[in-house]
């Protein structure tokens, strides 16, 4: 079905949302009057910030329009609640707002539908459904935390060709070529916080921020470090603003008090084998308001993280480049073999520089 132009405006501003409204989902909203001339359009800002619907209305304000009868096309349920800012279905309903075409309800399950009948009650007509697949592209970690409780997980992987991921003896080296890490930028600015293991931390000491394209905020850090190993020279540290949260699986360690004049938030969730219980860790995640995480790990964490059906979506990119056998190490310790490995589905496969970026998705009954 082809989107009403409006419909595609407002997704268009809704992915200017990304890595800006953490942890609001990506929303856009564009107001037509009766002519379908645009009165006004805008796109949910940082946390604490207006709306889209807000942000539409302002700018209808602040150009002298007026928006009685006019339509909002809004691409997700305008709210009822106050949270940081006021219910937007409200503000529509005093502005005069005649009918709201949204493309689907909010999916949290304490709020949906209740913006719809508030409008409804305030005598605007409601459209819905225009735009819904969409939306779910753009907010798969907002959708993800709320439907099942945790973050949606993409794993990060930089290869060779031959889907080697680090030297044999763990020595850092880039792979793939600087176009292909910049892009890899981009998919952490997008994500609520980035997560590692110790083995990559004390192999690497890697920043793990957010440095070779411009970003409006820098993910949080989540690092597993069962037994809290981490140095407190770590440069993961050394990120300005960002949160640091460390999952480890002693609850009385001496080293937590150190960790925490860092500034770093110490959680202890030991799983049965005394390492961090994952899918625990993701429910912490999804309560703290984790919408994307950016895995970027070894293959021990990577290799847990597929065992346990934690991961949603891979971001793979292969180097022209083949390591071959006894040099360097996959992607993933032992996994169960081909029959009862994880489906996937491939999505967009581009070039990036030299390299390929491959998109692949665990099929819905293979995600948790
Ligand atoms: N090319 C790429 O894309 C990337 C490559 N790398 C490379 O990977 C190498 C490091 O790999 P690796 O040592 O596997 O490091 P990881 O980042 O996978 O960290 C693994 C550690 O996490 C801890 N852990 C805690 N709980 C769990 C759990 N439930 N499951 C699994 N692990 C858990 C374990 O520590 P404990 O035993 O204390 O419990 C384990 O040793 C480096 O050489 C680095 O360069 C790293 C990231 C990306
Ligand atoms: N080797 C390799 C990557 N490795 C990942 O990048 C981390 C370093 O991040 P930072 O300290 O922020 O620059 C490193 O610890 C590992 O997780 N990434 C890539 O895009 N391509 C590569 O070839």
């Amino acid at each position: 079905m082809d989107l009403p132009t409006p419909m595609r405006q407002a997704l268009d501003l809704a992915q200017r949302a990304i890595g800006l409204s953490e942890p609001n989902p990506r929303v856009g909203c564009v107001i037509v009057g009766a002519d379908g001339a645009v009165l006004g359009q805008g796109h949910t800002q940082h946390a604490g910030g207006p709306h889209a619907e807000i942000a539409a209305l302002q700018d209808a304000a602040a150009a002298g329009h007026d928006v009685r009868g006019a339509t909002a096309f809004v691409t997700l349920e305008p709210c009822s609640h106050h949270g940081r800012t006021g219910p937007c279905c409200d503000a529509l309903a005093a502005a005069g707002i005649g009918r709201v075409v949204a493309s689907c309800t909010d999916p949290n399950p304490l709020v949906a539908g209740k913006g719809f009948a508030r409008l409804c009650a305030a005598g605007v007509a409601i459209d819905v459904g225009p735009g819904e697949a969409e939306t779910q592209v753009l907010n798969p970690g907002f959708f993800s935390r709320m439907q099942r409780g945790r973050p949606w997980v993409r794993a990060k992987i930089a290869a060779s060709l031959d889907g080697k991921t680090a030297l044999d003896d763990g020595r850092s080296q880039w792979i793939t070529s600087e176009p292909a890490r910049r892009d890899g930028h981009a998919w952490r600015a997008r994500a609520t916080a980035v997560l590692t293991g110790i083995g990559t931390v004390l192999q690497d000491d890697p920043r793990l921020d957010v440095r070779l394209v411009p970003a409006a905020r820098q993910p949080d850090l989540v690092l597993v470090d069962s037994r809290l190993e981490v140095p407190s020279t770590a440069r993961l540290f050394s990120a300005a603003q960002r949160r640091v949260r460390i999952y480890c699986a002693v609850p009385d360690s001496p080293r937590r008090a150190e960790l925490e004049a860092l500034g770093a938030e110490v959680i202890a969730l030991p799983n049965a084998g005394g390492k961090v219980d994952l899918a625990a860790m993701l429910a912490d995640l999804g309560r703290r308001e984790v919408n994307e995480l950016h895995v970027e790990a070894g293959f021990k964490l990577n290799g847990s993280l597929v065992r346990e059906g934690l991961v949603d979506e891979w971001l793979v990119y292969l180097a022209p480049k083949l390591l071959g056998q006894g040099q360097g190490i996959a992607a993933f310790g032992p996994l169960p073999g081909l029959e009862a490995a994880p489906a996937l589905d491939f999505g967009a496969i581009e070039r990036i520089g030299p390299d390929l970026r491959i998109v692949a998705r665990a099929t819905p009954a293979d995600r948790g």
